[in-house]
């Protein structure tokens, strides 16, 4: 699968904090249930690594990936639990030349049309656009569209069920991310039936 097909293969990458790789596999199978397979589960908890790991083991269907990649080092980490890709939410030097597109699909993240083209001349044309409202949003990708059109985004960071079909219009968009498909009040309380009615929701945003 290259970054591309991963970008286009759901509408919306939901951004898992998950401290409790015990949930991991519920959670995940809640999402699965409603249309949402394709999921970022953030190094950002010391749970990250054995969720992935029990996700791609144990929940069919599911597309696990690391997020928060922030260094070569984790990406290593992350392939060695299993994820079927990884996404970031910047880019450095180091990053780039430990990623440059291979056998499993990695996104950088950029905020300005100088990274993107940083990211573009070591090989990559699928890009997280980090963060998305705070930078620009659908303005800033709609700019960037003209001098590089042939870059595809997954723009996060303050994308909600109220702007991300307005997100998914744009042509370079292939999908967005989002924290609010995993609630942590949800979570706590090991509510997947709501999780899955989110994902459901946000299933049907396809474009
Ligand atoms: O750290 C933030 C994540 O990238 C997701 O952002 P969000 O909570 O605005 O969806
Ligand atoms: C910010 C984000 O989406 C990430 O940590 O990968």
């Amino acid at each position: 699968m290259t970054a591309e097909e991963l970008l286009r293969a759901g509408p919306v990458m939901p951004v898992l904090v998950i401290r409790d790789a015990g949930l991991a596999v519920d959670l995940a199978t809640a999402l699965v249930a409603g249309g949402i397979r394709t999921l970022e589960v953030t190094l950002r908890t010391p749970a990250a690594l054995d969720a992935i790991r029990q996700i791609r083991d144990r929940v069919p269907g599911a597309l696990v990936g690391a997020g928060t990649v922030l260094s070569p080092s984790d990406w290593q980490r992350a392939q060695d639990a299993g994820a079927m890709f990884g996404i970031s939410p910047g880019l450095t030097p180091a990053l780039l030349a430990a990623t440059r597109p291979s056998s499993l699909p990695f996104v950088p993240g950029v905020a300005t049309a100088s990274e993107a083209m940083t990211a573009l001349d070591a090989g990559f044309t699928a890009m997280k656009l980090f963060p998305a409202e705070a930078v620009g949003g659908q303005a800033l990708l709609k700019s960037l569209h003209g001098p590089l059109p042939q870059l595809l985004f997954c723009p996060t960071g303050g994308i909600h069920p109220g702007n991300a079909a307005a997100y998914l219009a744009l042509p370079n968009v292939g999908c967005v991310g989002g924290s609010w498909l995993a609630p942590e009040a949800a979570l706590a309380a090991h509510d997947w039936a709501a999780i899955t009615a989110l994902a459901r929701e946000a299933a049907a945003l396809r474009k």
